[in-house]
């Protein structure tokens, strides 16, 4: 049997020795499509970076497709897109280039792209929307294709798990479009997508599950569209960034963690 992309056992994530995910439950099966909500600093992203490696598993089991935590040996399975993180315009890089990195994750480092990985990284790069940019430098790009370029170079190495953090946060409307689009796409084909995001709202249509973290802890894990009403959830009054965590539902039919509290 194959094992699931995703297995937390009364996992705790944190920082140093301060745990700030706790006693997490969950299984994601291969080919899911699932979104993490939660308020501002309820630990989606430590949740994420544990899972990736990036943040210390300080109890219990984290299995990612079938291995301890960091102990992967082909990284490029897992693709990986930062949160708040634009290509820096420090180093005049293509978008080929920026993308060709992605591809060289699934290869190895010190090998060559091939021209199999070179139409790859072209593919890859016209899946985001961008194909007539393949030569322009990524500082040229807006925010928003700038996000996209780093969503198609963890696309270029053909990822069977992808997990973003807030893809779409500060993301024009074309660009967000043309990420629920490829998303939508790679998940028909397949590959297992963890989103951490406050606003499920523009990947409704992609994501299906959800799980809301709230004080480090899962407090829902059903429907996304049983999360709240916008899938995601409501905005507080005058406080644009702040998101009241999706309500949560006791008859969900699909709970696959204990909901400790
Ligand atoms: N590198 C770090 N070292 C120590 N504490 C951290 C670190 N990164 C995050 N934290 C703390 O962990 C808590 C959860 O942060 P996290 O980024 O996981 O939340 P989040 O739900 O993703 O929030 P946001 O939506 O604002 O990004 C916060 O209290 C934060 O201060």
């Amino acid at each position: 049997m194959t094992a699931p992309a995703l297995q937390l056992r009364d996992a705790s994530i944190g920082y140093g020795d301060v745990a700030i995910v706790r006693g997490v439950d969950l299984t994601v099966d291969h080919g899911e499509a699932v979104a993490v909500l939660g308020s501002n600093g309820s630990g989606k992203t430590t949740l994420a970076r544990g899972v990736l490696g990036l943040a210390t598993v300080l109890g219990g089991d984290v299995q990612v497709l079938g291995a301890p935590v960091g102990r992967l040996r082909e990284r490029g399975r897992i693709g990986y897109v930062p949160q708040r993180h634009t290509v820096s315009g420090a180093v005049p890089a293509t978008v080929r280039e920026v993308v060709g990195v992605g591809r060289l994750a699934r290869l190895g480092l010190f090998r060559r792209l091939r021209a199999a990985d070179r139409s790859a990284v072209a593919d890859a790069v016209a899946a985001v929307g961008l194909g007539d940019r393949l030569g322009d430098p990524v500082a040229s790009l807006s925010g928003g294709q700038q996000r996209r370029v780093l969503v198609a170079r963890a696309l270029a190495a053909e990822p069977e798990l992808l997990i973003m953090d807030e893809p779409t946060a500060g993301v024009d409307a074309a660009s967000q479009e043309a990420l629920a689009a490829v998303l939508a796409r790679v998940s028909a084909a397949g590959t297992t997508l963890v989103v951490v995001t406050h606003e499920a709202g523009p990947l409704s249509g992609v994501l299906t599950r959800a799980i809301a973290v709230d004080h480090g802890r899962i407090s829902y894990d059903g429907p996304l569209a049983g999360a709240a009403p916008d899938g995601g959830g409501h905005h507080h009054p005058g406080d644009p960034d702040r998101l009241e965590p999706p309500r949560y539902r006791q008859d969900q039919p699909r709970v696959t963690t204990d909901r400790r509290r």
